[in-house]
């Protein structure tokens, strides 16, 4: 008989593989996968459908899948790979993402066994495949807050009334902060109010991949076919197409083409449009054109909003204290707030405790460790003098022009937010000064970083930076 935690082992180990890992190496490599354990979760042994799997999976995934299953057992644990047999491997259901190739997986499309779906869910998948929407991902799930707002009535706009104002709109941002779900929002409520719209979902780089191929088979009447006849074209992380000649023409026959029809046009970017390089003029004139916006990164009572409504879309809930806990130590971006939220719903299931601080705590040991061994003092005032431009010397100086008074603000800021470190400490450590005009700094900075949207991207580009 095994036991409970056994059973919910891998499992476990799979919610936070499923987050950690891109979507299409998941899908391809480890859900497809089943598995036993031993009833004392000390081993565990995954059944792998054939021989080059289980090679690839020994090589890429073996050393990260034991990592993670011994954080969720406490314990070590085993880790075995078995050819399943036949019958068996059959009648797993089909795990093949709709999307394209990333490229990650070096076997051929036909490989992977598995019987087709039943007629609804290839219906379904069908639909999904043709715009290439993510249908979980929509307005409804999306958490409202300062750093998203204006973005968000932009898109909700857009899709109410495509074509007509904010045509094109830009959304940009740093990385995880919900541009590719706003995209994603702003398609499945069209289709769900025209289900005859010609939506496509497409990442910059699959353009790419798209004119290349086009190219080679002298393709190009299709390739226009398919992108000129569109309704609304939402196109992710468009910075890529920098120095892609070829393709910023075709980007911008389309583009071109697409608003005479008065077909709407969505576009996400790391960067606002001037500031993306290697791309031509005419097509960041055109960019700009319509409405950009920014997303920002979310503020901690977003944080907790979006922790509680996501644990409690897992059928979980999470008390208010521990959002707070997790959302003041996972300050950097919503993908890594839904990683930790992975971590904690299971390893609660997998030792069937509660949510408390304490077991987020145990759950995000690594995470919390690596953040307080990583950031010292010492790191802050480099970092934030290399991106200033000033010495390192200055953040001890007594000098006072404001072109080294404010990045020094601005380290101590960051030293009182990232470190366990004192006021008193921190004063010493900026050349002795009081610990009441460290305490100046940090309420000055924090203050300006919520009015001044220039200086909080600023913090969080420092912030990423110093987490790694
Ligand atoms: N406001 C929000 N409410 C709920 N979930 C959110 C919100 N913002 C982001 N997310 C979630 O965070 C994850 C990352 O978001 P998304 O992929 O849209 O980020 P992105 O800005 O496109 O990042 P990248 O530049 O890396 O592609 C997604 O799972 C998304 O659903």
């Amino acid at each position: 008989m095994i036991s409970d935690s056994s059973q919910t082992l891998w499992p476990g180990c799979l919610d936070v593989l499923a987050q950690e890992l891109p979507e299409q190496q998941f899908n391809t490599w480890i859900k497809p996968l089943s598995a036993q354990a031993a009833p004392d979760s000390s081993r565990l042994t995954l059944l792998v459908a054939n021989r080059f799997k289980m090679d690839w999976i020994r090589a890429q995934y073996a050393a990260r899948i034991v990592a993670t299953l011994e954080q969720l057992a406490g314990h070590p644990v085993q880790l075995e790979l078995a050819l399943a047999p036949r019958a068996a491997s059959a009648s797993k259901p089909s795990s093949m993402p709709n999307g394209a190739s990333n490229g990650a997986s070096p076997e051929p499309a036909s490989t992977p066994p598995g019987e087709p779906a039943g007629a609804p869910a290839r219906e379904a998948a069908e639909g999904a495949h043709r715009s290439r929407l993510n249908s979980a991902l929509t307005f409804d799930v999306l958490v409202e807050g300062s750093a998203n707002r204006m973005a968000r009535a932009a898109a909700l706009h857009v899709a109410g009334a495509p074509g007509r104002l904010y045509n094109p709109l830009f959304i940009y941002g740093g990385v995880g902060l919900g541009k590719t779900h706003l995209m994603h929002a702003v398609g499945n409520r069209l289709l769900a109010d025209h289900p005859d719209a010609k939506v496509l979902y497409i990442h910059a780089e699959q353009f790419v991949s798209d004119v290349v191929k086009s190219y080679q088979r002298k393709t190009f009447d299709e390739f226009k076919q398919r992108y000129h006849s569109l309704d609304l074209l939402l196109i992710d992380d468009v910075q890529f197409f920098a120095n892609k000649d070829r393709t910023q023409e075709e980007f911008f026959n389309a583009f071109e083409a697409l608003l005479a029809k008065k077909s709407h046009i969505v576009m996400t970017s790391d960067t606002y449009p001037k500031g993306l390089t290697d791309i031509h003029e005419r097509l960041v004139s055109r960019f700009d054109a319509g409405l950009t916006v920014a997303i920002e990164p979310p503020e901690l009572e977003m944080r907790v909003a979006i922790l509680i409504n996501k644990a409690g879309g897992e059928g979980a809930q999470m008390p208010e204290e521990v959002a707070f806990f997790v959302a003041k130590n996972v300050r950097s971006n919503v993908r890594e707030l839904e990683g930790a939220l992975r971590k904690i719903l299971a390893y609660s299931r997998f030792n069937q405790r509660e949510i408390s601080i304490q077991l987020a705590r145990e759950a995000l040991r690594d995470l919390l460790s690596i953040q307080n061994r990583q950031i010292s003092v010492e790191s802050i005032q480099k970092t934030v003098a290399d991106y200033y431009k000033i010495k390192v010397a200055d953040m001890y100086s007594k000098k006072r022009p404001a072109s080294i008074a404010r990045p020094r603000q601005i380290a101590m800021y960051l030293a009182k937010e990232l470190t366990q470190k004192s006021l008193p400490e921190i004063g010493e450590l900026f050349g002795g000064r009081d610990h009441t005009t460290v305490l100046h700094a940090v309420r000055k900075i924090a203050g300006e970083r919520q009015q001044l949207t220039e200086l909080n991207q600023q913090l969080h580009v420092l912030e990423q930076t110093l987490k790694g």
